[in-house]
């Protein structure tokens, strides 16, 4: 499965614990991520492969935009933190724009995130 990964500044934290309780899984998915977030998983988790694109800000988001529109990506993990503004608030709203047009599961918080690699997970293991 292809997954990309993303997560805002304060949401971080949460990505990297939500990839530690499934790098089983996630150790088997082609994994890309925006800069910083990859970076993180990576140092955290050293048994998961990341491609890591420029950072959010810097094109990243856009970088993760063009895969989905190439039909690269099977599922966006997104985590977003909606309380702080963003100076790349464009491109993240683009990103979710084209999640939309190419109809692939996007999780923008944990709980949905689950869900999404709960069914792939069972499907995995089937
Ligand atoms: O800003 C981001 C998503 O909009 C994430 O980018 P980084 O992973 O480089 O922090």
């Amino acid at each position: 499965m292809r997954i990309a990964l993303i997560a805002h500044d304060e949401k971080k934290d949460d990505l990297v614990a939500f990839a530690g309780a499934h790098r089983d899984f996630l150790k088997d998915c082609d994994l890309v991520a925006t800069g910083t977030t990859g970076g993180r998983v990576a140092e955290a988790w050293p048994g998961l492969t990341i491609r890591r694109l420029k950072s959010g800000p810097l094109g990243g988001d856009q970088q993760i935009g063009a895969l989905i529109a190439e039909g690269k990506v099977d599922a966006l993990i997104f985590f977003v933190d909606p309380l702080t503004p963003m100076p790349h608030d464009v491109d993240v709203k683009a990103l979710m724009r084209l999640a939309i047009v190419y109809d692939i599961p996007m999780a923008l918080n944990r709980a949905t995130a689950e869900i999404i690699l709960s069914g792939n997970e069972t499907t995995a293991r089937a």
